[in-house]
């Protein structure tokens, strides 16, 4: 598990370092300074002219110091400082003090593109506003340029916090970040402008990040650890029982790709609930599977007390891949809704079913709260932004634009575990906030939802907790579909393929 910060949250852990821990400020900058030369050297840098773009905080300060190190070891390397030295910070005067006394070139205008290295010092946490003037100008010459670009913590313009550039930012090849990696390097478009980021360790000790208690977090495969081990005194019944009501006619699937990946995520028995014209497709495409099929146009009595049954068998359910917008899709979720005792996945049109639900409320609840009142405990909602924005009455843009706040919005003051499914999945419950940086863009493809729900449903019904599911299940969706990417490139990628890589990506853990 890997700890991400905003810039408040960044600053604390520095401020309690320095002060309460009393490690002084300028040793950890030399560190950073050296962490972002080693990098620079893997990269090989070696004759090439570089250029240290120094602002006037400490972000410029970790600049000067890498230029004056370089240097020391021969580098070809000047500064241009941007902004108005009178008002630097203590240790940027401190460090071009060092500098001119080695007699390093400090400029404060300068032909960049004589230089084919950048280190792009100029903001880093410390930005708090809008970039224009000539910092404006700055970056959009380099960004212009054909340099290499090693951005310092983050690329300048960009907000640690919200991953959008105030106005304009740095185009990094690669970011060399100090200590926690940020939100405005692992979200969209910020990820973009960053290239390659680098997490560097220069010091910061555990006890100053933990009196942060940041709530973002991603996983790495360590976390993989997670997964319930496979007992060997087993039977089918030791590793779950998986009802998957998906599908419905002319659409098979959707409860095809779902069941198939509850199966090979390691559930013991998985059952389709579907429409019976799947019958024979689900028959022969996955005869592992059990099955339950109704009659749309004939649901009588006996239909409701069989799916009852059902639902009571089941120590997970998932509902909504395909199922339409039907009546009987509407009952199927009533009758889920009101008598699920166990964890429910709720997907696709299950959510758009639940938006519909939500609509015919009048009472004076907010919007969150009349959905959380209709739902089991334990439901884990997995929408794109578009079924999200549907679901919360909310424009699609505000959405996109304020990611962490509406997950927030959603589970803040319940215990709702949302998905919110988009290209760094969010996972919120409560007060945590897991950002998913495995997957690719190939996983853009139908399907791919559906297999999701599979995969999160055998990690509960072979006994994680359902947050813990959902949070390891999108982790392990997004590496299955890295590894299927490997084998079949962005643009083949199928859902299958993802299933197929599970075993991959799971059987390393055996
Ligand atoms: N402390 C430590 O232990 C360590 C810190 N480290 C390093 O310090 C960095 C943080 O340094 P920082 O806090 O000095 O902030 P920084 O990003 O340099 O910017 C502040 C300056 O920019 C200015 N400014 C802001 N926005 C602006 C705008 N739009 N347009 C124009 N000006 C603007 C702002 O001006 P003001 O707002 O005060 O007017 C101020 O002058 C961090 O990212 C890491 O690299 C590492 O060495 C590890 C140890
Ligand atoms: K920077």
């Amino acid at each position: 598990m890997k700890t991400i910060v905003n810039s408040a949250q960044m600053k604390a852990v520095d401020d309690y370092t320095v002060e309460k821990v009393g490690i002084p400020a300028i040793v950890l900058m030399e560190r950073a300074a050296l962490s972002v030369i080693d990098e620079m050297k893997k990269h090989g840098v070696t004759k090439e002219k570089i250029l240290a773009v120094c602002g006037i905080g400490n972000n410029g300060a970790d600049g000067v110091a890498a230029a004056r190190i370089l240097y020391l070891q021969s580098y070809t390397v000047a500064i241009l400082l941007v902004g108005d030295e009178d008002k630097a910070s203590p240790l940027l005067k401190q460090q071009l003090l060092i500098a001119r006394n080695l007699g390093i070139s400090i400029y404060n205008n300068i032909a960049i593109t004589e230089y084919t290295i950048i280190i792009d010092a100029i903001f880093g946490i410390g930005l708090s506003r809008n970039i224009s003037g000539i910092y404006k100008e700055i970056i959009e010459e380099i960004n212009a340029g054909s340099h290499t670009v090693y951005s310092v913590d983050i690329p300048s313009g960009l907000s640690a916090d919200t991953a959008k550039p105030m106005d304009i930012a740095i185009k990094a090849d690669y970011t060399i970040t100090f200590g926690l990696n940020k939100i405005g390097l692992i979200l969209y478009p910020g990820c973009e402008y960053a290239g390659n980021v680098i997490v560097e360790e220069i010091g910061f000790p555990e006890i100053a990040v933990n009196q942060v208690n940041s709530p973002y977090f991603s996983y790495d495969t360590n976390d993989l650890n997670k997964l319930p081990k496979r007992l060997n005194y087993s039977n089918k019944g030791t590793f779950g029982k998986v009802l998957v009501i998906a599908g419905s006619v002319n659409i098979s699937g959707a409860c095809y790709f779902s069941a198939k990946a509850a199966y090979r995520a390691g559930s013991g028995l998985v059952k389709v609930m579907t429409a019976e014209e799947n019958r024979i497709i689900i028959q022969s495409q996955l005869p592992e599977a059990l099955l339950y099929t109704y009659k749309s146009d004939n649901w009588d009595d006996c239909t409701e007390e069989q799916i009852l049954k059902e639902i009571e068998w089941a120590k997970v359910i998932v509902i909504g891949p395909g199922i339409g917008m039907s009546n009987t899709s509407g009952r199927l979720l009533d009758l889920v809704l009101e008598h699920a005792k166990v964890p429910v996945i709720l997907d696709a049109d299950g959510i758009n079913l639940l938006s519909e639900k939500v609509n015919s409320m009048h009472n004076d609840n907010s919007r969150i709260e009349n959905i959380v009142s209709i739902l089991p405990k334990q439901t884990i909602l997995t929408p794109h932004l578009k079924e999200l924005s549907v679901l919360l009455d909310m424009p699609l843009d505000t959405i996109i634009n304020n990611l962490l706040g509406i997950a927030d919005i959603c589970t803040c003051k319940n215990d709702l575990i949302t998905v919110l499914k988009d290209a760094r999945t969010i996972v919120a419950n409560k007060k945590e906030r897991y950002i998913n940086i495995s997957g690719n863009n190939g996983m853009s493809t139908g399907g791919s939802g559906d297999v999701l729900t599979g995969i999160i449903a055998a990690f509960i019904a072979q006994g994680l907790e359902a947050k813990e599911a959902a949070k390891l299940g999108v982790y392990t969706h997004g590496l299955a579909g890295d590894k299927a990417r490997e084998l079949k490139g962005s643009y083949c990628l199928i859902a299958s393929d993802i299933i197929d890589a599970l075993a991959q990506v799971l059987n390393n853990n055996d």
